[in-house]
């Protein structure tokens, strides 16, 4: 009877090669353009419409890494409210863009779901390296976020009066949303999480599929 070690040690003194059955060149393209196709799921939208929240959420249901460009300013230079005090906005800005630029740039972070801070698109640079990106807006109107802006000061640009410097800053920013956006979810109600992430995930698939 031949056993299975001596019928591999006749393919291997017959010069056979297993790990030949794909030329390495052609292994090394089909990887490429897989990474490729992986690239991050970005969230954009104004201020507590959700972007952090769902991002989270789409990212621990469908098995993607959560990066959010506000917590990782956070965990390397402090508090987004103190930069803005000390440092002003322009400032702020720049670690924004370096970090999203790192992000986007990094072969480390390719099924990613990435979350910006609601000004982030407003900056030129960050804006242009979004512009082949899979983008997905979270739309919401004033009655929406009014909850959850009203009473909380850790948004610096929203004070001293939320609900109308929300919707100011929104009018100014939403041509830009709707220019950058692949794809825009309507967050519009405190919408169940299940369905709106299993809506993002759909487009996803069917982009990538496309692509
Ligand atoms: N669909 C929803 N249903 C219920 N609560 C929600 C929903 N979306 C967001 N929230 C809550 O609203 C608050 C703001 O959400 P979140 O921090 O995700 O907003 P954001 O878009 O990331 O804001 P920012 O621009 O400040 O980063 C959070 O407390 C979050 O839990
Ligand atoms: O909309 C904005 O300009 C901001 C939103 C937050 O996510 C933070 O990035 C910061 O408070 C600025
Ligand atoms: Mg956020």
């Amino acid at each position: 009877m031949t056993s299975h070690h001596t019928d591999l040690s006749k393919a291997s003194s017959a010069g056979n090669k297993p790990a030949e059955l794909v030329d390495p060149q052609q292994l090394r393209e089909i990887q490429e353009g897989y990474l490729d196709r992986q690239r991050p799921i970005v969230i954009i939208g104004p201020m507590a419409a959700g972007k952090s929240y769902v991002g989270t959420h789409l990212a621990r249901f469908y098995g993607y890494e959560f990066i959010d460009s506000d917590y990782l300013i956070v965990e390397r230079y402090g508090p987004v409210t103190d930069i803005f005090e000390v440092h002003g906005e322009e400032y702020f800005r720049k670690l924004e863009a370096e970090v999203i630029s790192e992000v986007l740039n990094s072969p480390h972070h390719r099924n990613t779901v990435l979350s910006l801070g609601g000004g982030a698109p407003m900056t030129a640079e960050v804006a242009e390296m979004l512009k082949n990106e899979t983008v997905v807006y979270i739309k919401v109107d004033v009655d929406t976020v009014k909850p959850r802006i009203v009473g909380n000061s850790k948004r610096p640009l929203l004070q001293p009066n939320p609900i109308e410097k929300w919707s100011q800053i929104f009018e100014s920013r939403r041509e830009r949303y709707e220019q950058l956006a692949k794809y825009t979810l309507d967050a519009r109600g405190h919408r169940n999480i299940t369905e709106m992430t299993s809506q993002i995930q759909q487009f996803v698939v069917d982009s990538r599929k496309a692509n």
